[in-house]
Formats: C-alpha cells, sequence, structure tokens
C-alpha cells in the first residue's frame, strides 16, 4: 500500500489560516504487514535519528489503525520525503493527512477525502495546510463547527512555483506564538481585503493582480524579521519576474509564483544571489492526496 501527499504553502501572503495551495513536491510511504515493526527513511529528515523511533506519523497510524482494527500488528514503514521539515512547507500536515490516509487503506476501509480532512483537522487547527494537502489545488478554507469548509481552484500547468529553501528550521507553533495578540483596524481591514482579492485573482485566474493582492500586514514582517535576508529573497524574486513572492506557512521557506517561461530566469538569480539557499521550480499538485492499494 502506498500513499503520497503533497507539500502545501499556506497563507500565500494575507490569507492567514486560510488561503493555501499544494506544489508537486511530495511525501511517499509504502506500508507492508511484517513480522516485526521497521522503519526505512530516505530523503529528508533521513539524518534525524529522532524520526526513526519518536515518529508523528507512526504515533498516528498506530492510534487509527488499532482503533479501525482492533488488532496488533507490525508493519514496516518504508518513507520517501521529499517535503523539507519545518520550513513552512506543510510538513506536519502531510504527515497528518498520509497517517489518517493509510490506517484505513491498510485495513481496507474506503475513507472519503472530506471525512480525512475533518479528521486531520483535530491534528491541525488551521485548515489551510491540510485542506491543499488533502484536495490539491488552491483552497480557501475556514472551520465551521469542527468542521472544514473549503472552495478549490486547479492551478494552470503554465504557473510554476520556485521556492527558495533557507537551511534554518522554524517551528509553527512557536512562530505562531511571537505574533501580535491584537490587531489594529487598518491591519485587520487591510488583510480581509487583501485576501479577498487575492482568492478573486486565483478563481478569475487574474495573474496580474497577484502581486499586489499578497500583500500582508498580520505575519510576515514579525515572522521574517527573525531571518532579515528573506526580505532581500522576496524583492529579488520580484524584481526577477515573480507575480508574487511571500513567506511560505510559518517560514523560512519564501514562495514565489511564476510564469513557466520566466520561470528558469528566476530559479537562476535566485540561485546565483542565494547560494547558501535550496532552489526548487515544481508544478502546482491538482491532486492532493493519493492512496496506491
Ligand atoms: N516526514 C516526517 N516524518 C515524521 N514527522 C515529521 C515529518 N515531517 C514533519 N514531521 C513532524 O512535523 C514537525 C514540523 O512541523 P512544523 O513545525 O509545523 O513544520 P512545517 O512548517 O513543515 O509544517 C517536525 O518537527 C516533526 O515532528
Ligand atoms: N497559517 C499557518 C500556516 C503554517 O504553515 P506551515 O507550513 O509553516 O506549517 C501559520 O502561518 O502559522
Amino acid at each position: 500500500m502506498k500513499v503520497s501527499v503533497p507539500a502545501t504553502s499556506a497563507n500565500l501572503g494575507p490569507g492567514f489560516d486560510c488561503l493555501g495551495l499544494a506544489i508537486s513536491m511530495k511525501n511517499q510511504v509504502i506500508i507492508r504487514p511484517s513480522k516485526f515493526h521497521s522503519v526505512s527513511l530516505k530523503g529528508e529528515g533521513s539524518n534525524n535519528p529522532a524520526l526513526k523511533d519518536n515518529n508523528m506519523f507512526i504515533s498516528i497510524f498506530n492510534d487509527f489503525y488499532h482503533n479501525l482494527s482492533h488488532k496488533k500488528r507490525f508493519f514496516r514503514f518504508e518513507f520517501q520525503n521529499e517535503i523539507p521539515l519545518s520550513r513552512g512547507l506543510g510538513s506536519s500536515s502531510a504527515v497528518i493527512v498520509s497517517a489518517i490516509a493509510s490506517a484505513y487503506a491498510i485495513e481496507g476501509i474506503k475513507l472519503e477525502k472530506d471525512k480525512l480532512l475533518n479528521l486531520a483537522l483535530a491534528y491541525e487547527s488551521h485548515p489551510d495546510n491540510i485542506t491543499p494537502a488533502v484536495m490539491g489545488g488552491f483552497n480557501v478554507a475556514c472551520v465551521q463547527e469542527n468542521e472544514v469548509k473549503y472552495i478549490r481552484k486547479e492551478i494552470p500547468k503554465s504557473l510554476k512555483a520556485v521556492v527558495v529553501v533557507p537551511n534554518r528550521a522554524i517551528s509553527t507553533q512557536l512562530s505562531r506564538k511571537t505574533l501580535p495578540f491584537k490587531y489594529s483596524k487598518e491591519d485587520t481591514i487591510f488583510n480581509i481585503s487583501h485576501s479577498s482579492l487575492l482568492t478573486a485573482a486565483f478563481m478569475a485566474e487574474d495573474w496580474d493582480m497577484l502581486k499586489l493582492a499578497s500583500n500582508d500586514q498580520v505575519h510576515q514582517k514579525y515572522r521574517m524579521k527573525q531571518m532579515p535576508e528573506l526580505f532581500d529573497v522576496q524583492k529579488t524574486a520580484l524584481k526577477e519576474g515573480a507575480l508574487m513572492s511571500t513567506l511560505s506557512g510559518s517560514g523560512s521557506t519564501l514562495f514565489s509564483i511564476a510564469h513557466a517561461d520566466d520561470s528558469k530566469n528566476l530559479e537562476k538569480a535566485l540561485k546565483f544571489r542565494f547560494p547558501h539557499f535550496r532552489v526548487f521550480t515544481v508544478d502546482f499538485d491538482n491532486t492532493g492526496v493519493r492512496i496506491e492499494i
């Protein structure tokens, strides 16, 4: 049984906790029944011994598997991870979604995507990563009575994501604690209007509107101050042809969107200017979680 889940970029500037999209960078796990418990880790996190023993995927998987099957069985878990951990690309959401989907799949129980999404919500209160991780595409989401309400839109292949991944991890949970408790009326109205305009721009495929609509007053400036070089990355990306450039989730990744024809030059310019960071150009993912029995 194989499950794969895409990386996600949340907030997209002003859409704090409500806007997010999926990109073609994924974590994949193959799970096989085994005589004893074993874990193989390749790719991102493979040099982190803690992930072998204290693994969030296995803990969530076991919780669901035991509740579903009432059986004690051993499995071999083969992880192939492409999503950098704690870099604002939704690694925790990918793990949560993948673990729940895997437990149902290995037990042969069909799980509708909407139910999977609401089960994942119990582990991550903001829906802007888990929703695109499950559904793919661009999503606008909110939570109403413990259920995620969302509308999604596919993103055309004519656009690419260019992500700049620093070597510094930022814990989402800790990063959220650094944000202000209160916001001015001006900042509140600024973000409501800009996230509304950004949503409309994605729905209408008005890509020239992304740059203006993706401005934010609620979280980016506080977070990017922790790593000021990110302001240079953002400025360079916008100068070199990005349609928009925002902090990905809680960071440290800087996420940009460009027309496919412009993405090669953008990637080249970012790699030249910031050789100490990893730079990837990827398609968008319009499918979300994939399960192969
Ligand atoms: N591939 C993985 N396998 C197991 N746990 C993971 C994996 N990726 C992320 N995690 C868990 O999620 C945590 C990172 O979550 P978070 O700080 O929200 O980062 P991100 O911004 O990538 O979502 C890690 O410390 C680890 O506990
Ligand atoms: N809205 C959240 C998004 C966190 O995304 P992640 O990829 O950093 O987990 C926030 O900004 O805290």
